[in-house]
């Protein structure tokens, strides 16, 4: 089997439970986990190549483990990453703060790595608007004044949206030797997912 040439690389990261794996299955196998909750050890790899426009562009998502036992090890894994999905859990406020703290790390240590802060379980607040523990404005300023705005609520659309950033960026940049930097703070995105949709 020949290895999948990867475009750029991308790095879930989030605290544990938030609901990183259920996306990465959700858009690379269009399905979601059902059964008891698994914790990633470490981190697991896929390559997903995306259509954008005329071009195919591979995605290679490293979905690390969100426990902090494995702290050191996500450093690893973002290490050289283009683009970040920092995920928290809408109806944990404790995922939020940890949120934060990879947004400021990545931001100290990533400075070419483009962050799309994206809240997940979005299903459990449209069915009760009670369970959100994070306020909507609190994440729309933080994003705003840090990393993102709002953009989309479907999980292929964020996605979607990294290969797309990569290649106008790719465009952009076309002539120069360094690679591609998609950038850090101009022109970022947050996004309200759930594993099904
Ligand atoms: N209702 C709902 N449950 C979800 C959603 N996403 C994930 N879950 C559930 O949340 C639990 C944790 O999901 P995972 O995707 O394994 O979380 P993770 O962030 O990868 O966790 P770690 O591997 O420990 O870092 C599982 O029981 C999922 O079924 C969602 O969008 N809606």
């Amino acid at each position: 089997m020949s290895a999948m040439r990867v475009d750029v690389k991308v790095v879930m990261l989030g605290k544990e439970s938030v609901g990183k794996t259920s996306l990465v299955e959700r858009y690379v196998h269009h399905r979601f986990l059902v059964g008891p909750y698994q914790n990633t050890i470490g981190a697991a790899f896929v390559a997903k190549p995306i259509q954008v426009g005329e071009k195919v562009i591979t995605l290679g998502i490293w979905d690390t483990a969100g426990s902090e036992r494995y702290e050191a090890m996500s450093r690893i894994y973002y290490r050289g990453a283009r683009a970040a999905i920092v995920c928290y859990d809408l109806t944990d406020s404790s995922s939020f703060q940890r949120a934060r703290f990879w947004v400021k790390e990545l931001q100290n240590c990533e400075e070419h790595c483009k962050i799309y802060l994206c809240g997940t379980k979005n299903d459990l607040i449209q069915e009760d608007r009670s369970l959100r523990k994070i306020d909507y404005h609190d994440a729309q300023d933080f994003a705003e004044g840090e990393c993102s705005r709002p953009v989309g609520v479907l999980t292929y659309e964020l996605f979607q949206k990294v290969a797309e950033d990569y290649n106008s960026a790719a465009f952009q940049y076309m002539t120069e030797e360094t690679g591609v930097d998609l950038g850090q703070k101009k022109d970022s995105y947050f996004y309200s997912c759930c594993h099904n949709n």
